[in-house]
């Protein structure tokens, strides 16, 4: 980042520069409470669940069949028809169904008969209605597991509030849906989220994935723990797999407050405006809904101090989300000194902007914005590194902030060499259409283990 001239403007986005000892902090603090997590004494009242997925096997490119694949977790809903004929063989179909966005705020039946209505059309379309095919359905979500096939919601997030859900075994109402439609035969088999399907997507080619990651809309991680130190897990002791998938659930560290060292006074305006407040503080600070929402907080309180955009006004930027995320990434795609996407941006925004400075403090607001997301998600891989106690692992990744920002894998790599232990090998892979492949895949092994 260059020099920020204006002082006002130094102040507001001095708090997001976190210094290296701090991001020190950061992992620390992550550790212990993903310890908490792990624990069964402790489990209740951790705020970093850990949860067990009961995922224990890596695809290991032996599985064979066809599978159905859902994917919900965000703005997204996908139906997937997975057909693995040989090693490394995997053939995907997919389609997309846009979300109506009503869905988020309705109730269950409304939700689970959307999604069963899509996945009609799609095994209609495909001649699979009558194949008794097995599904594995990726809900991104935080679950309490009981089961691969058993998991109730623990609470919505990234902008979710379906009533009804919470408590309940998410399985259940998708199967109980799609036996009250009564025109397909299908039976949901797993239930994973998008963090272990991209991880296991990425380990069917990849033997030394570990990790799976996401930086969406929301922010999450699951990585590979032994089997042992998964007390919450009734079979921790006795069981003759050796590993456990763990899905970490990071968005909620610092819900407890052990993050305040590192918020901002624009974090507390953010979390305020969320259907969430007090909760998933770590996913505000880095994800996709919630970081151009912090640019244009930032900036409408500059224009506030005559700092940028001086005697210019934009109705459109006080309209909260009215700075989308992918902004960033076009602002921060400019060539320095070029100003050609910014301007676009400028232009759907109903700003000028004629001096020079203003486009050069933009830019330098999306990059406190963006460079912070990228070290904190750093201090998570890290911690999850340091924890596995492994000198090489391949970390799959998923989301739309880490596949278009033009230089959040770059920092992101930067930030976690910086922090890691000398002589720690990774390697960040980008998951082509992880989540639901991974879904097929858990179902795929389902299938196998019976
Ligand atoms: N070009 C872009 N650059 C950076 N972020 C973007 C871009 N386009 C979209 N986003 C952000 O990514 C989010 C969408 O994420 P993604 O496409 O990974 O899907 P998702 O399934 O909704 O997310 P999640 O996996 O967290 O559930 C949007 O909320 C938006 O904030």
């Amino acid at each position: 980042m260059g020099t920020i001239n204006h002082p006002d403007l130094q102040l507001a986005l001095k708090d997001f520069l976190i210094e290296e000892e701090k991001l020190t902090q950061v992992v620390y603090r992550m550790t212990k409470e993903m310890k908490m997590g792990l624990s069964k004494e402790t489990h209740a009242r951790a705020a970093v669940k850990c949860f067990v997925t009961y995922v224990q096997d890596l695809p290991t490119g032996k599985e064979r069949g066809k599978f159905l694949a859902l994917d919900l977790g965000g703005s997204n809903f996908r139906v997937l028809l997975v057909i693995i004929r040989g090693d490394s063989d995997l053939q995907t179909e997919s389609r997309t169904y846009v979300f109506p966005e009503t869905l988020m705020t309705g109730t269950a039946k409304e939700l689970f008969d959307f999604i069963t209505e899509c996945l009609v059309q799609f095994c209609r379309q495909f001649g699979l209605e009558n194949e008794g095919l097995p599904l594995g359905f990726t809900f991104s979500f935080p679950c309490h597991q009981q089961g691969l096939s058993k998991g109730t919601l623990v609470a919505w997030t990234k902008g979710f509030r379906v009533e009804g859900v919470v408590g309940r075994n998410v399985v259940e109402l998708l199967q109980e849906a799609i036996t009250r439609r009564g025109e397909i035969s299908v039976t949901v088999v797993a239930l994973i989220n998008d963090t272990v399907g991209t991880l296991l997507s990425t380990a069917y080619f990849n033997n030394n994935c570990r990790i799976g990651l996401i930086v969406g809309t929301g922010t999450n991680a699951c990585y590979v723990e032994k089997t042992v130190n998964a007390e919450c897990f009734e079979g921790y002791q006795t069981s003759p797999k050796p590993y456990m998938v763990i899905n970490t659930e990071w968005g909620a560290f610092g819900d407890n407050g052990v993050l305040e060292f590192v918020r901002t006074p624009y974090d507390k305006v953010i979390d305020k405006e969320t259907v969430n407040p007090g909760r998933q503080t770590f996913e505000k600070c880095i994800s996709g809904m919630y970081m151009g929402e912090m640019v244009r907080l930032i900036l409408i309180d500059m224009m506030a101090k005559g700092v940028m955009f001086r005697n210019e006004s934009s109705e459109k930027l006080l309209q909260r989300g009215s700075f989308s995320t992918s902004y960033i990434s076009d602002i921060e795609s400019d060539a320095p000194g070029e100003y050609r996407m910014c301007n676009k941006v400028l232009h759907n925004l109903g700003l000028r902007g004629n001096q020079e400075s203003d486009r050069l403090n933009l830019r330098y607001i999306c990059e406190a914005v963006s460079s912070r997301s990228a070290k904190l998600c750093a201090c998570g891989l890290v911690t999850l590194i340091n924890k596995m106690n492994i000198n090489e692992v391949a970390i799959a990744v998923d989301g739309s902030v880490y596949r278009y920002h033009p230089t959040y894998p770059s920092m992101l790599e930067h930030h976690m060499k910086k922090l890691l232990k000398p002589g720690v090998k990774f390697e960040l892979v980008c998951s082509e259409d992880g989540s639901g492949r991974g879904a097929a895949l858990a179902a795929a092994t389902t299938v196998k283990n019976k």
